[in-house]
């Protein structure tokens, strides 16, 4: 499992033979998983049959429902270690006495949602190890629905990230579309959103997360992803950039809106150095890297956004992390070409928004509790509780 300690912490202390319905979303680089646990002996407690005023029974023709109150929690595995996340819910099928016990129809327990590239290219694979289909969820509306469901039942689900201070957005529910959705995963996709299931992808760009673990494994030999980034942190990228004031004489150029210190080429310096590339410091080369990469996709976005009137951008995806440099680069990329018309907003639940989209089409979530995780990064507390619908 992926260095997410905080998460596994938080699996530890979760009811693991409680876990009834999981989703995926298998990408390019990462594996993201999204179940729903009642939370131990306590569900059966909560468990309401449907009754007349009863808020947790839903009446449904002759049908009962149940409400379970309950949690949905967030992991995630290198795509390339698939085998980890397979025993792992070979391990939690095993101690699931129950999905009847949790309520849920039995025949639901070998097919699971799932969604991204990798829900046809390892359906085989599920189906031969688990003896579990892969019902494939669509890529692009999982981002979208996922996205919705945070921005609506999540109160501190999206900030904008301005002078290193993360602010949250109250969204009002009538005001929310549309909006420009950047997905940056191995690749970048941006979705133009203009309602629930109401969509279009209108760009995307291959220079994305995956260009920027690619490149950087390669240009600095580290050997994890948050290696990398933790080198960016210490980096200085004006080692290898070349500026406006390296072109300008130390001046900046003013009359097209260029600051001395603006990067005018990025690893530009490398061309008259005459160094090789163990001569300069990984933690320089991975700051120029990722300051590249993340402006780039800043004013794509920008772009996008300004060819149809849109005023908000949310930025999802793995790339992000939660990084503090990441999230300042895209900011002020978006910033600087709106000229401050357009805000760039960064997601909690940033990497889920397929695996959550995914899950939304078990068509089961009715209400969220307690929905609001606490503020931080999502390593620091991912769990969102909601009560989920039940036919009985
Ligand atoms: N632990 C990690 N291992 C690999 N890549 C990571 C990790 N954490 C963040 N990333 C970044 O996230 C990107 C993948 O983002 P994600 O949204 O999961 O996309 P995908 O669906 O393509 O896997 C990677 O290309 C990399 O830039
Ligand atoms: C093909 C993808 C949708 C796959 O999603 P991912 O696994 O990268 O999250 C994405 O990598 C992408 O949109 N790439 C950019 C392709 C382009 O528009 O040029």
């Amino acid at each position: 499992m992926d260095g997410d300690r905080i998460e596994e912490a938080t699996l530890a202390n979760s009811p693991v033979d409680e876990i009834s319905h999981l989703a995926l979303d298998i990408g390019g680089s990462l594996i993201k998983m999204v179940y729903f646990s009642t939370g131990s002996e306590q569900s059966t407690d909560k468990t309401q049959k449907n009754s007349s005023k009863d808020s947790h029974g839903v009446s449904g023709g002759n049908k009962h429902r149940n409400l379970l109150n309950g949690r949905l929690y967030f992991l995630k595995f290198e795509t390339s270690k698939i085998n980890e996340c397979l025993d792992f819910i070979q391990s939690k099928q095993l101690r699931c006495r129950g999905v009847q016990h949790c309520g849920f129809p039995a025949s639901d327990k070998n097919i699971i949602k799932a969604t991204g590239g990798g829900a046809f290219k390892f359906a085989d694979l599920f189906k031969e190890k688990l003896d579990i289909s892969l019902d494939k969820v669509e890529e692009m509306s999982s981002l979208v629905s996922g996205a919705n469901f945070l921005l609506k039942a999540v109160p501190s689900e999206a900030f904008t990230y301005v002078n290193g201070q993360r602010n949250y957005v109250q969204i009002d529910h009538n005001d929310l579309y549309p909006y420009l959705l950047v997905n940056i995963g191995s690749g970048v996709s941006m979705i133009k959103v203009d309602g629930d299931g109401k969509y279009e992808r209108v760009s995307g760009t291959s220079v994305g997360g995956g260009t920027f673990w690619g490149l950087g494994k390669l240009l600095t030999k580290c050997k994890s992803f948050d290696d990398l980034l933790e080198m960016s942190h210490q980096g200085n990228n004006r080692v290898i950039d070349m500026l406006v004031g390296d072109i300008y004489g130390g001046m900046d150029y003013l009359k097209i809106g260029l600051s001395s210190t603006a990067i005018a080429s990025s690893f530009g310096k490398a061309i008259s150095e005459n160094k090789e590339l163990e001569e300069y410091k990984p933690e320089d080369v991975a700051r120029s890297l990722l300051r590249m990469i993340s402006n780039n996709i800043g004013q794509i976005a920008y772009l996008n956004a300004l060819r149809f009137g849109l005023k908000r951008i949310f930025f999802g995806g793995f790339f992000i992390r939660g990084h503090a440099y990441t999230m300042d680069t895209i900011s002020v990329a978006v910033d600087f070409w709106s000229k401050g018309e357009a805000k760039a907003m960064f997601l909690r639940h940033e990497g889920f928004l397929g695996a959550l989209g995914a899950f939304m089409n078990y068509k089961l979530v009715e209400e969220f509790t307690n929905s609001n995780p606490p503020v931080g990064d999502l390593n620091d507390n991912g769990i969102i509780e909601c009560c989920v619908q039940v036919s009985s």
